[in-house]
């Protein structure tokens, strides 16, 4: 039955659109869609500090393109934790060391699962399934991130150490190589880019990059993993935030060209190894298991996710740590850093085996120190990945109710003067059981946020450690690291000066260059022969 006539209607119509009524009929109307939009997935947290913001965009224009700095000077005037309004989600950021642990350590178990963010969940990945990293927790996620740790534990990161052997000591040769035994500068990037991606790809599919530092999977792979980190960001996509922007012509190309482009090569290297463990040719590795393991409960989709996270994980974060600790060691107060590793190294190894040693233990404190520094300093992922709640958490006089998003401020952690002496200083020396500058005791536990904390911490953490540390001690002992000769290639030294994209979800570093002088050029080849010769049957 209808509700009006055909004839009420038109009046109905008329009456709405004539000159006395229709202005505030469209006043009521854009109250209305003002006032729809402008609705949160959570209403907003009763006795929990919250940034003033805008109607429908809330915080998104103020927190600008770089939301960890804007987040950690907020912090000053709103206290540790505080709600902002990104659109139409309620977000809690932590932005201080102890409000970190208190909720991503202390409350583990309520803060275990991740958001769906549209242009990354609905877009990039709607057909290849979600990375470990970007999984709202459920059983699927669970078991994956069980088999991807399993596979990532000490022990089993003990036995890839040929790997990062083998892996190492070619970025290293190749260094020697192009910087004419050290005549010319050399930009590290792709060197360390090339020694992390074969790393994981070896590791994952049992695949490693042959060719040099020009090989087009390696740039393909970089290329379309680090747009990729920009579609997964939490600062880089207002349609995240805001559905109507959706609606935008164009929006979804890019996201959805470099889904494809990943895809592409995602398969290939699946269908590689398939091939190979037909043909009885496959090398042993992750995935490689998993296929072959009749109780694995893993499907397609899930074998798939595991292969993406490993390939994504450690490629943006190994080599950023890498490379901005390199750029640092070049620069005057590196040289004073270097100076004191080589010494203790020498010490520790007299007899000029620490080239070999560093694959069996991790014995020299100050490059261990100088590994957490880097984490801490350079904050590569400076908003770590977000996290969703389970539970209802209770901050001071609040209750955060279950299915609140949570961001962790890992730059304002590290640089929270509470708890770091002279943050803005690089400085191994906090890390150090002896004489630290730190109160020893703060680094019990937690030394820093690099790889997150608690219930969904990074799983590639022993993994990373050892790259960075063998990486590290080798390049020390090679080379000693100057500053370009030209100002020009200088590397900037400023945390987020030295990065390419603020919004990115990982540091981005800008291009610069190094000068690498040979220590002592017969000893680094012979121990590259060394290498090459126990690696030759990898
Ligand atoms: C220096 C290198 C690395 C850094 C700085 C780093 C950092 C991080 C961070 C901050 C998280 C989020 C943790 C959280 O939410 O609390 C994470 C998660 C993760 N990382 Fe790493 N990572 C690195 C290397 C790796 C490597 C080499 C792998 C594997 C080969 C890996 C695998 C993962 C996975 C699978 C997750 C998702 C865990 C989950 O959501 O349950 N990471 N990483």
């Amino acid at each position: 039955m209808a509700i009006l006539s055909q004839t009420e209607g038109q009046g109905l119509i008329a009456f709405l659109l004539s000159p006395t009524i229709a202005p505030f009929f469209v006043v009521a109307l854009i109250y209305t869609i003002i006032k729809i939009m402008d609705r949160t997935d959570v209403p907003k947290i009763k006795n929990l500090p919250e940034v003033p913001g805008w109607p429908i965009f809330g915080n998104l224009a103020q927190l600008g393109d770089n939301h960890a700095k804007v987040a950690q000077e907020w912090s000053d005037k709103y206290g540790p934790v505080f709600q902002v309004r990104m659109g139409n989600r309620r977000i809690v950021f932590a932005n201080t060391f102890d409000s970190v642990r208190n909720l991503w350590i202390t409350n583990q178990s309520a803060l275990i699962s991740r958001p769906m963010l549209h242009t990354f969940h609905t877009v990039v990945s709607s057909s290849e399934g979600y990375t470990i990293g970007t999984s709202p927790w459920d059983e699927s996620c669970k078991a994956r991130r069980k088999a991807a740790a399993t596979a990532l534990n000490r022990p089993a990161v003990q036995s890839y150490m040929p790997i990062i052997d083998y892996e190492c000591t070619k970025s290293i040769k190749e260094l020697l190589k192009d910087s004419e035994g050290g005549k010319k500068d050399v930009d590290p990037n792709v060197y360390f880019a090339r020694f992390a991606l074969s790393t994981s790809l070896t590791l994952n599919y049992g695949i490693r990059i042959e060719g040099n530092v020009d090989d087009k999977m390696l740039a393909e792979i970089t290329h379309v993993e680090r747009e990729i980190s920009n579609f997964r960001s939490t600062s880089n996509n207002w349609a995240d935030y805001i559905p109507a922007l959706r609606l935008l012509p164009g929006g979804s190309d890019k996201p959805l060209e470099y889904k494809k482009r990943r895809a592409t090569y995602m398969n290939e290297l699946l269908n590689m190894l398939k091939q190979r463990i037909k043909e009885g040719t496959d090398k042993p590795c992750i995935t490689g298991n998993v296929l072959k393991d009749p109780d694995a409960k893993l499907n397609d989709a899930e074998v798939m996710s595991i292969g993406l996270s490993m390939v994504s994980a450690g490629l943006d974060t190994v080599p950023g740590n890498l490379i901005m600790c390199i750029a640092y060691l070049s620069s005057p107060h590196g040289q004073e850093i270097q100076r004191r590793a080589h010494a203790e190294i020498t010490e520790l190894y007299p007899n000029g085996d620490a080239w070999e040693r560093c694959l069996h233990e991790e014995k020299c404190s100050y490059v261990t120190a100088l590994v957490k520094e880097t984490l801490r300093f350079w904050s590569v992922i400076p908003i770590c990945l977000p996290r969703t709640s389970t539970k209802d958490i209770t901050w001071r006089n609040a209750t955060i109710p279950a299915g609140t998003s949570f961001y962790m401020n890992a730059y304002g952690a590290h640089y929270d003067t509470s708890h770091f002496t002279s943050p803005h200083e690089f400085n191994p020396d906090r890390y150090l059981s002896d004489n630290s500058i730190d109160d020893a005791a703060a680094h019990r536990g937690t030394p820093h946020y690099g790889y997150g904390a608690g219930s969904r911490m990074c799983i590639g953490s022993h993994l990373a450690n050892r790259e960075l540390y063998t990486a590290f001690l080798r390049m020390i002992i090679a080379f000693e690291i100057v500053e370009p000769q030209s100002a020009r290639d200088k590397p900037i030294l400023d945390v987020f000066g030295c990065n390419k994209i603020l919004t990115s979800l990982t540091l981005n570093p800008k291009e610069f260059k190094v000068g690498l002088r040979v220590r002592d050029r017969g000893v680094l080849e012979k121990w590259i022969r060394e290498s090459e010769e126990r690696t030759k049957d990898l």
